[in-house]
């Protein structure tokens, strides 16, 4: 078993760990489909997501539909630098409060 969790928040390996700070992917060369053990999203070897190819392509579609076709707003027009970015412990990490994004027509 490999403890992703504790391989994301490694300081050897991530600058500022318990930042959220997507804008740290944007000039990286890692690669997400098990070959940067950095980073697993998929895992990696022999059981690694078999979702992986059909993930990789409808994620962007999906999420660039949403962000061109709304305006989005937190619900409770909570500031994003204040949102409560705590996780809740299970087998996989879920936010502790959902984020409860609302669409808005543009
Ligand atoms: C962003 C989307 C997804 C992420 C981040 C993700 C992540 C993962 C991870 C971490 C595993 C465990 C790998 C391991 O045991 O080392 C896994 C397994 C699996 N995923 Fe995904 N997955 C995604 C989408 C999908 C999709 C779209 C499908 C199917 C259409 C899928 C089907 C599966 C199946 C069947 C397994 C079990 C594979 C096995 O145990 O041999 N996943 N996924």
């Amino acid at each position: 078993m490999v403890n992703v969790w504790a391989i994301g928040r490694d300081a050897t390996l991530w600058e500022d760990p318990l930042v959220f700070n997507p804008d740290r992917f944007m000039d990286s060369k890692m690669d997400v489909r098990g070959q940067d053990f950095e980073l697993i999203p998929f895992g990696a070897g022999r059981r690694i997501c078999p979702g992986l190819p059909l993930a990789v392509r409808m994620v962007p579609v999906m999420l660039g539909t949403l962000l061109n076709t709304f305006k989005w707003k937190i619900e409770g027009d909570v500031a994003p630098k204040d949102l409560d970015m705590q996780d809740k412990f299970g087998l996989t990490l879920a936010r502790l409060r959902p984020l409860r994004a609302v669409p808005l027509p543009l």
